[in-house]
């Protein structure tokens, strides 16, 4: 890190001394309207980050700028993906706001395109960067967060070629929604923008950032025109991209895919393959994202259902815990909080035959949105683990008492509504 030592400047790029002695700041890597960003590594060794610095006062002196900051974190904090840029730390002086990022070497995709021949990808390139905008968008959209300002400039690439979709300073959270489920606010980039969204109607953000997707896709002309279709109802989600149209299911090799992309070659020969279709997201994956939930050791694949059941609510905890516990006197259980967390504990004999107790993990997905996990503990000393005795438990009746509380049920291998 000695080149950066030796470029460092005080203004927000550090003046010698340590970021918060946690980062050494280096080379200025772009600059936005409020913000300058610098190639940083940590004092504690590790690879090299990016490092968003903002200042506080200009923020703060203009209008509709702090929520977007706040709208920024509040977004990249809560989603975890390869192709969504990650946010590894949010740091504060009384001057500035510092924001520790995933570094993309490879610059924004805007940049990328002015330098090739006719501003053009190959169709190669062009196809890999596509699934990984579907991809990183349909998990964004999955968890309830709208892009709303998809444009090349905010589509960044790593030192492979890898997209990151950065910039999430527009992006509508699940709480944004007004009571009819759309958005309002008109905003994004006018030359990307859904017409919905210009006309300043009430608009479905996914659907928005799916036109988004098709003005930056330039071949492929029937999923161009499916995609930029004016009317939201009829345009296809980029969710269902990835799992039907036939321009996805051709999958490059990733070495041409890559060249093709980083050098700007033309467009080779090269093998076709199917792909196989994404792993479909799942609770699990909202789970992981709660800190401190150890995932490993739970249960095998083929009895996931019928042992642990989800559910999202908009309820408060304890809300939701009264509901559960309401529900408990007609299922036969008391809800305790013990040493284990909250446990659904029989009044008397066992919640079903080899059911020993149910426990209850509530996580924050997205204010105020809570994920509930229910689980069946077997009783001790159940040779066949359990298997034979969960289809007893009153999955139906529980789900009928806790009525309104929840707001969909999730089932282990899928967020559909059950
Ligand atoms: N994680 C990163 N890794 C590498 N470079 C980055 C990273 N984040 C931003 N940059 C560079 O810094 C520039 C400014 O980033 P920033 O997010 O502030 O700006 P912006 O989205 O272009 O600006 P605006 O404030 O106008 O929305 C980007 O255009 C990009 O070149």
């Amino acid at each position: 890190m000695a080149a950066m030592d030796a470029r460092k400047k005080k203004s927000g790029g550090g003046g010698g001394e340590p970021l918060l002695g946690k980062y050494e700041l280096g080379r200025m890597l772009g600059r936005g309207t409020f913000a300058k960003v610098y190639l940083a590594r940590a004092v504690a060794g590790g690879e090299a980050v990016a490092v968003k610095v903002i200042d506080k006062a200009e923020v703060m002196g203009t209008a509709g700028m702090a929520p977007r900051v706040l709208r920024e974190v509040a977004a990249m904090r809560r989603l975890r993906h390869p192709h969504v840029l990650r946010l590894h730390e949010v740091l504060a002086t009384r001057a500035r706001i510092y924001l520790v990022m995933e570094l993309a070497t490879g610059g924004d995709l805007l940049s990328r395109l002015a330098a090739l021949p006719r501003r053009r990808l190959p169709e190669s390139a062009a196809r890999r960067v596509f699934v990984q905008l579907v991809d990183a968008l349909s998990y964004c959209h999955a968890r309830g967060v709208a892009h709303r300002d998809v444009k090349p400039q905010n589509v960044l690439l790593d030192g492979d070629g890898n997209l990151k979709v950065s910039d999430f300073g527009l992006a509508a959270l699940p709480d944004t929604l007004r009571d009819d489920g759309h958005l309002h606010t008109a905003c994004g980039t006018p030359a990307y923008a859904a017409p919905e969204v210009l006309r300043r109607r009430a608009y479905d953000g996914a659907k928005a950032d799916a036109w988004s997707c098709g003005v930056i896709l330039f071949p492929a002309r029937r999923l161009v025109s499916r995609l930029l279709d004016p009317n939201p109802d009829t345009r296809v989600a980029v969710e269902s991209l990835a799992a039907h149209h036939p321009w996805f299911k051709r999958s490059l090799s990733v070495d041409s895919q890559l060249d093709g992309l980083l050098n700007g070659e033309p467009e080779r020969a090269v093998a076709f393959q199917a792909a196989p279709p994404p792993p479909p997201l799942n609770a699990f994956d909202i789970i992981s994202m709660s800190p401190g939930l150890d995932l490993s050791g739970l249960f095998g694949e083929h009895d996931k259902s019928l042992r642990e059941k989800r559910f999202t609510t908009t309820a408060s905890p304890e809300k939701t815990l009264e509901q559960l516990g309401l529900a408990g006197g007609k299922l036969g259980y008391v809800v305790v909080v013990g040493k284990k967390g909250v446990e659904c504990l029989p009044l008397g004999g066992r919640l079903s035959s080899g059911i020993a107790a149910m426990s209850v993990e509530m996580s924050e997905v997205a204010p105020p949105l809570l994920l509930v996990e229910l689980r069946l503990e077997v009783a001790a000393g159940d040779l066949d683990g359990g298997d034979g005795e969960v289809q007893g438990f009153g999955w139906e009746q529980l789900r009928m008492e806790l009525g309104d509380v929840v707001r969909a049920w999730h089932s282990c291998e899928d967020l559909c509504e059950v």
